[in-house]
This record gives structure tokens, sequence and C-alpha cells, in this order.
């Protein structure tokens, strides 16, 4: 799980052990604010001379509670003021991840029984993605396991550290060697990539990091033709159908299912599904962007959440009679629910009998009565009495305050509703709801970790990538980041209605093998 996921499911099992004075109540709402948020607090405290940045970074930072970690008054004096103001709010309490990492924190300080528990609990610790821990997340990790015998492994790349706008550390390799006494091993194969891809990545890698070592390629090329290139257009039109055409050409030729080719954008991928999607939906192609929220939940999160993970393969036995992998999915996730051992075969029998009946009476249901919204809502519903909402909301302390379980709720009906429309049966439905055969849409933050047979990214240009330059580390990682989710091609879309290339990235480009295609000759026989 995410830090946060894993913060906010430890504040709301042990909130009553948070010390009163910070406790926050139980109905708190969840808060993103953003600098103006910041701006508008210290300018209404009369700090308008303080930067929310920083303002913003001490809030993250400072151990609770203040009196006792904050030697300046003043600055004491703002953080509090701050908490005091966000619990006050007019519609409830609003806190944010930032807060509930300090919360947690101040718990564990001054709980050493939960401490003990937790460590317990988890004898082994892995932390991914490790370059773009936070200070504070990495705090919290002291504070849980440091001097505990858990083992820890912290995995990651330096190269792809893209979240130093957020608090990332510097260096947190170092840190955790320093810190954990722990062994660095490098991973020197790739198994994602094939040759022509990993030569190119290593040359961004030595931009990034002169000292980088060498990497062995141990992917296969599976396609022939060019596996990385930059495609140019005069103008966003041609930009669009000449995409569309080409995904349509390698869908239809059998190269690659439409799931397999992922967008990728720097930001705002809302935008681009406008303009994007029209045109692709002309062509017989879906993008599902998976930043779009779906009442208030982001389609990304949904599809991980347990509520999906329990529920959708129960639609899925409704929609096929025969779906193995769906019937072990179900049983699995029955059988956590209700806490049964694997061992017990008695009860293993009642509740396959339980799933049987059950997915008999989904399957007539959707062969008798027509496919739309007001019977989604019903098998939705009637899906969710089988597993039993009480006894989710009891196995999931996410799912315990009102507000979080209904977000995913509405989520789930929101797009189970959207995906009816149009849909030739249940099964379609359900293929929709996964985002079987669409094609994906995302930012480079939200593809991280992810892997796509075939890998394009939408607006490559100076005007985009403003701040790219050769010593911004930050931003080229961003493209490394891009460039490296892909296991055959990596093709780069470069618009000149968009804005001008960007010289000194394709000089380094161009002679490490990226093709350079007019946007005209992308799609040749
Ligand atoms: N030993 C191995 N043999 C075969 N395939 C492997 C092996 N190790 C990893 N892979 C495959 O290589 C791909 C990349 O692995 P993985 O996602 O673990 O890499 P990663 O280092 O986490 O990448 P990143 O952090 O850049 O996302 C995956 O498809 C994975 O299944």
């Amino acid at each position: 799980m995410t830090f946060d996921a894993f913060t906010k499911h430890m504040l709301d099992h042990f909130r009553l052990a948070i010390p009163n004075a910070y406790r926050p109540p139980i109905d708190y709402s969840i808060a993103f604010p953003t600098r103006r948020d910041f701006d508008l607090f210290l300018k209404r405290h009369g700090r308008p001379d303080v930067s929310s940045d920083r303002f913003e970074q001490a809030i993250a930072r400072t151990p609770l509670p203040f009196e006792k970690t904050v030697e300046k008054l003043c600055t004491r004096e703002l953080l509090r003021a701050y908490w005091d103001d966000q619990y006050a709010m007019p519609d409830g309490a609003l806190v944010s991840f930032a807060m509930i990492n300090r919360l947690v924190d101040y718990m564990l300080r001054s709980n050493s029984r939960i401490k003990r528990a937790l460590r317990l609990t988890y004898p082994f610790v892995f932390l991914d993605e490790f370059q773009d821990t936070t200070y504070a997340q990495y705090s919290l990790v002291n504070t849980a396991f440091r001097g505990s015998r858990s083992i820890f492994t912290a995995v990651g790349d330096d190269k792809q550290r893209i979240m130093g706008w957020a608090g990332a550390m510097n260096n947190a390799f170092d840190e955790f060697v320093d810190g954990f006494n722990a062994v660095r091993h490098a991973l020197l194969r790739n198994w994602r990539s094939h040759e022509a891809l990993v030569g190119i990545q290593q040359v961004i890698a030595r931009q990034i990091d002169p000292d980088v070592e060498e990497v062995e390629a141990r992917g296969q090329l599976e396609v022939d033709g060019a596996t990385a290139a930059i495609w140019r257009f005069d103008n966003r039109e041609q930009e669009t159908q000449m995409i569309a055409r080409w995904i349509r050409r390698e869908v239809d030729e059998g190269r690659v299912a439409p799931h397999n080719v992922a967008i990728l954008v720097r930001m705002r991928a809302n935008s681009v599904e406008d303009e994007l999607a029209p045109v692709l939906r002309d062509h017989g192609l879906t993008l599902r962007n998976l930043a779009r929220n779906v009442g208030e939940i982001a389609i990304q999160d949904l599809l991980v959440e347990p509520l999906t993970e329990v529920i959708l393969p129960l639609l899925r036995l409704g929609a096929s009679a025969r779906a193995p992998e769906a019937w072990s999915a179900a049983q699995d996730r029955l059988q956590a629910l209700a806490n049964v051992s694997s061992d017990d075969e008695t009860v293993q029998e009642r509740l396959q009998r339980e799933i049987g009946e059950f997915s008999r009476n989904l399957r007539q249901i959707m062969r008798d009565e027509p496919l739309d919204t007001a019977v989604a809502n019903r098998l939705f519903a009637q899906t969710l009495d089988f597993v039993g909402v009480e006894r989710l909301r009891q196995a999931y302390p996410e799912y315990r305050r009102d507000a979080d379980f209904q977000r995913v709720h509405n989520g789930f009906r929101i797009l189970l509703r959207d995906c009816v429309e149009n849909a030739v049966n249940w099964n379609d439905v359900l293929d929709r709801f996964e985002g079987k055969n669409q094609i994906p849409l995302m930012t480079i933050h939200k593809s991280k970790g992810l892997e796509f047979h075939t890998v394009i990214f939408f607006g490559l240009d100076a005007q985009t990538w403003w701040s790219l330059s050769p010593e911004r580390n930050e931003e080229l990682n961003s493209f490394f980041v891009a460039f490296t989710r892909a296991m055959q091609r990596a093709f780069f879309a470069c618009c000149s209605e968009r804005g001008k290339p960007i010289g000194w990235l394709e000089k380094l480009l161009l002679p490490a093998g990226v093709k350079q295609v007019d946007g005209v000759d992308i799609i040749t026989p």
C-alpha cells in the first residue's frame, strides 16, 4: 500500500490512541490543500511574509506536539493555529495526508504497545520507489521500525526521482544505508526492455548521472520496424488523426492490444482526453483516462480498491458461465473476508455452494432483464449485500468512515453506469470497467512502476516541457520514467502547433538511435 493508505489505515484503526489535544474527530474529511489555501491562511493570520511552500513543508516535517519540538514561539503558534483552523472548518475537520502522517508518528511515539504490535505484524518491510520517499514518510518509518528486528528492503532508482517538488528526500538511499545499516545491491539487468531501447535509456541515464553503471538488456525484441522515434506533426489535427490511424492499424494487424498502448502526458490528462478521445472513437478505439474522476475517486485508484476487488469477480461469474479466474478470485476474497482458513473443508464447501448459488441468481438476472443502468445498480447492490457491507467495512478500516466508504461505493456505481452505455452484453460492461481493450491515458507521474508494450508520449515540445533543461534533473528524470515504461516501442509526438522541438534533447536522442519520422509517414506499409 502507499504511505498515505498505510497512515490513514493506522489513523482510522487507532484514532483513539492519539493524545487528546491533537485527536481528529471521527468524521474528519481528507483535505488536498493548494498553495492558494496556504497563502490565504498566512494572510488571514497576518503572516504574508512566510512562504507558503516553506510553511507547507513545516507542517509535513514538524513532529507533534509542537510545544515540545518547535523552538520559536511564533512558528509554534502559527502551526498550532493551522491545525486548529483545519479542525474547526465549518463543514467539519479537514485533515491532509501530511497531517495524518504527523498524527500517526505522534501516536506511535506515545504508545509503545501499538508500536510493538506493528513491529510484530510486519517482520518484513519493503519500500518501493524509495527514491521518492519524503522526509516525513522516512521519519515515520524510523519511528515505527528503527531498532526493531524487522528486515528492510528499499528499492528504487535515483534517476527516476520525480517527487522532489513534493518533498522527496535528496539522498534517500544514502540515508537508508546509514540509518538501517543497509547493504547496497545494484540491479543491472533490465528484464523489461530489449537491447535497442535499453541502449537509448542508457544515453539518457548518463545525462542524468555520468557515473551510471552499464545495464544488461534481457527483454526480447518482438516487433519489426522502428522501436523508438520522434514523430513530427505540423498541426494538432494531423497529430491526433495520424496517431489514431497508427494505433488502429497496429491493432488490426494483431501487433498489439489497445490496452497495451499507453498514451503518456506530462500534465493535464483531462484536456488531452478531450482532444484525443473523439478522434480515437472515430477509429473505433476507446481512450481510458485513468486520471478521470468517477464521483470523487480517480478511476486508477478505484480499480485497486478492496471493494472493487471483491465485487468485480462476483459480477464476472454472473456474466460468464465459465470464468475460472473470477471463481478463484471471488473465493479467495470472500474467504479472507470471512476469516476462513483454506484448510477448513466444511466451511470451504459451504462457501463454494453459496458462490455457486449467488452467481446462478446473477446470471438469471443478466439473462432475463434489460442491459441498463437500473439493472446495473441492482446487480451491484445485490452483490454488495451478498458480500456483506458491514463485513467489508469491518475488514477494511479505510471503509469505517461513511465518507470514505461512500466515495468508493459511488465511484463504483458511476463507473458501472458509464460502462453500460452502448455495451453489447454484461461481459462487455465488465471489460469496459476494467479497461480491457481501451487505450490507457495517464500522466508520467501515474505511470511510475507500470509497463506497456508500446508507449506513445504525447507532447514532446518546448512549450509542454517548459522547464526541461540539461541541468534540471527532475524534469529529465520524468522523461526517463516515461521512456522506461516501454517494453517494445517508445514514440514521442512533437507537434509544431504545440511548441518548438527541444533541441538539446533531440541532439541526445537521435545519435542514440531514436528515429525522426515525419508525421504523415508514420503509417507506411
Ligand atoms: N528475473 C526475471 N526474469 C524474467 N522477467 C523478469 C525478472 N525480473 C523482472 N522481470 C520482468 O521485468 C519487468 C520489469 O520488472 P519490475 O517491474 O520488477 O522492474 P522495476 O525495476 O520495478 O521497474 P521500474 O521501477 O522502472 O518500474 C516485469 O515485466 C517483470 O515481470
